[in-house]
């Protein structure tokens, strides 16, 4: 199982008390699948994505990345797993301005010590792999919104990771650049064998996903689709 969290429970410091953000949370990825993880404002989505990449220890429970049980690291170890296991994608794509597309990926991966020439080779092919293979040289104002966006996913997955975790990838597109992102994060997901958690507001395209798991209040429920607006009935 490439990402595997187990009876997950996280809390925050809250007044005299603790807040309870995850609540015994179950969670598997295999490979080459996508999870979407849906529920409402503050009901612990992006607190699981933090544990999953090993951002946020948890108060207890396991979190398994790679086959590599995360309890057992130290940080420098973590710091090496999040760098060539885990690619994450933000919900602003946060493109460095001054940097072409293409430079956006390599810098990404300088620090792998790879060649220069072997980098901007892989930035280039992920560049295709997105449908930007002609923008390799623009800079982000000269992309659109979903056009930075997808560089963004290209980024994330320039150190070749095997679990991918997105937040809110389309808040900030309109609806058919929405779901052009989300058709190509399925086909990447496929291509190269990630075990991909989405996290999203937008239920229009839970149809795509291999898996949907909705967040209430820190707990995950699988499989569970959620509450739409019942269909109109009707009049006799
Ligand atoms: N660093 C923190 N310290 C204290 N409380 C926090 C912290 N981060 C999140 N919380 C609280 O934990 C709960 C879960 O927050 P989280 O951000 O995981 O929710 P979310 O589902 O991602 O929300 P949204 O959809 O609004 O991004 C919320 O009640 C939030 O206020």
């Amino acid at each position: 199982m490439t990402l595997f969290l187990h009876d997950v429970t996280l809390t925050y410091p809250d007044g005299d008390g603790r807040l309870t953000a995850l609540d015994a949370v179950e969670l598997e990825v295999p490979a080459g699948t996508l999870t979407a993880i849906v529920g409402p404002s503050g009901s612990g989505k992006s607190s699981l994505l933090a544990v999953a990449a090993t951002l946020v220890t948890p108060d207890s429970g396991r979190v398994v990345v790679a086959d590599r049980d995360t309890a057992r690291l130290g940080a420098a170890e973590k710091a090496a797993l999040r760098r060539e296991e885990i690619g994450i994608v933000f919900q602003q794509p946060n493109l460095l301005a001054s940097l072409t597309a293409a430079e956006q990926l390599q810098v990404m991966a300088h620090l792998s010590g790879r060649p220069a020439r072997q980098l901007r080779r892989r930035a280039l092919e992920l560049l295709d792999a997105v449908g930007l293979a002609d923008k390799a040289d623009r800079r982000p104002h000269q992309l659109s919104g979903g056009q930075r966006q997808r560089v963004n996913i290209a980024r994330a997955l320039m150190n070749e990771p095997s679990v991918l975790l997105v937040d809110e990838p389309t808040s900030a597109l309109d609806h058919e650049r929405g779901a052009a992102v989300l058709d190509l994060l399925v086909t990447l997901t496929r291509e190269r064998s990630t075990a991909t958690v989405l996290v999203t507001h937008d239920h229009a395209h839970l149809d795509r996903m291999d898996r949907t798991a909705t967040m209430t209040d820190g707990r995950l429920t699988h499989g569970a689709r959620p509450a739409e607006p019942p269909a109109a009935v009707p009049a006799a």
